[in-house]
């Protein structure tokens, strides 16, 4: 479980964490969100000690990182995946990492073989590819086996394969009962892997739900209709306390009332139909909508 509360962290006149107060939860897999600049990153080098907070609190099981002896056994993080030394070869990298760390040996064929990393385990990192370093940035997070994982960006560079892949290990990693907080500024990476979210802009927390809660704010379901008789359907509608917009090329866009009843009144008026489709709006939409006040840049505003 990781804790913050009140935290805080000022650079100069710019506040990139601003009173962050919340929980998160072992089991589940919690995605954190914001634009660029938001403080994500920030917030995650202040639960692992690196940037000291202005001021309140970030905790995982109820300690402070640094007062956590042998770190890595706690909490398994890769916040930057080209942040290795190139020439040695990744069993040499997460060897030496296992020995400062306490952590038996034997555990680095495990976590290699984990991420799939083992047939190139004696390359030198130098020469490995984004996707690879990825790869084995989450594979030094899991070396000491540690009930709480942060990831800052884990999908970055990452072909759709190992985006998959990457989705499922957060999935499995959750369901062996350990917290798993994972950064982005993107939704469509996130709706796929996460069950809870907590969703910042300019440092500040915007919400904090499960990603049943978050769809819900995408609104209420919209029914696109065409049909030989807009008229009279429009009119049947109507009755039903229906919404209905008319678009100039015939096609009705209709809240309130569901694709099948639509259906059934239509056949009632014996009119057929061209078309009936529901559009949900996507979440990405909602994330936008949700965090449009507080996007740092914004393009085609002409400034
Ligand atoms: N060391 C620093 N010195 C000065 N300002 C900083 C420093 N680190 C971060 N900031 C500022 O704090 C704010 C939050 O930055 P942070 O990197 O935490 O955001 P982020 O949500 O991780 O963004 P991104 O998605 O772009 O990585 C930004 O305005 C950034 O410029």
């Amino acid at each position: 479980m990781i804790e913050l509360d009140g935290l805080t962290r000022r650079y100069g006149r710019t506040t990139a964490v601003d009173d962050l107060t919340l929980t998160v939860r072992p089991g589940h897999v919690t995605g954190f969100l914001g634009p660029n600049g938001a403080g994500k990153s920030t917030t995650l080098r202040m639960v692992l000690g690196l940037t000291e907070p202005s001021s309140g609190t970030a905790t995982v099981g109820g300690f402070r990182f640094r007062d956590l002896p042998r770190g890595l056994r706690h909490v398994g993080a890769l916040l930057d995946a080209g942040d290795v030394h190139g020439g040695r070869s990744a069993r040499a990298h997460l060897a030496a990492l296992a020995r400062s760390n306490g952590i038996g040996v034997g555990r680095v064929d495990e976590v290699l073989g984990r991420v799939g990393l083992d047939s190139v385990a004696d390359r030198r990192i130098g020469r490995f590819s984004l996707g690879m370093r990825q790869r084995l940035g989450i594979a030094a997070a899991l070396l000491g086996d540690p009930p709480v994982l942060l990831f800052d960006e884990p999908f970055n560079g990452l072909d759709p394969e190992g985006v998959r892949w990457v989705r499922k290990l957060f999935r499995r990693l959750a369901a062996e009962g350990r917290t798993v907080f994972v950064s982005s500024h993107l939704m469509s990476e996130m709706e796929h892997c996460v069950d809870r979210l907590v969703v910042i802009g300019r440092g500040r927390l915007i919400a904090e739900e499960s990603l049943a809660e978050f769809a819900a704010r995408a609104g209420r379901p919209e029914v696109a209709v065409r049909t030989a008789d807009p008229a009279s359907l429009v009119t049947a509608l109507a009755a039903e306390g229906a919404t209905v917009r008319s678009d100039p090329d015939g096609t009705l866009t209709v809240t309130g009332v569901t694709a099948e009843r639509i259906g059934e009144l239509a056949l009632g008026l014996r009119t057929p139909l061209h078309e009936l489709t529901t559009r949900t709006a996507s979440l990405e939409d909602a994330f936008m909508a949700l965090t449009a006040a507080d996007v740092e840049y914004t393009a085609g505003e002409g400034r």
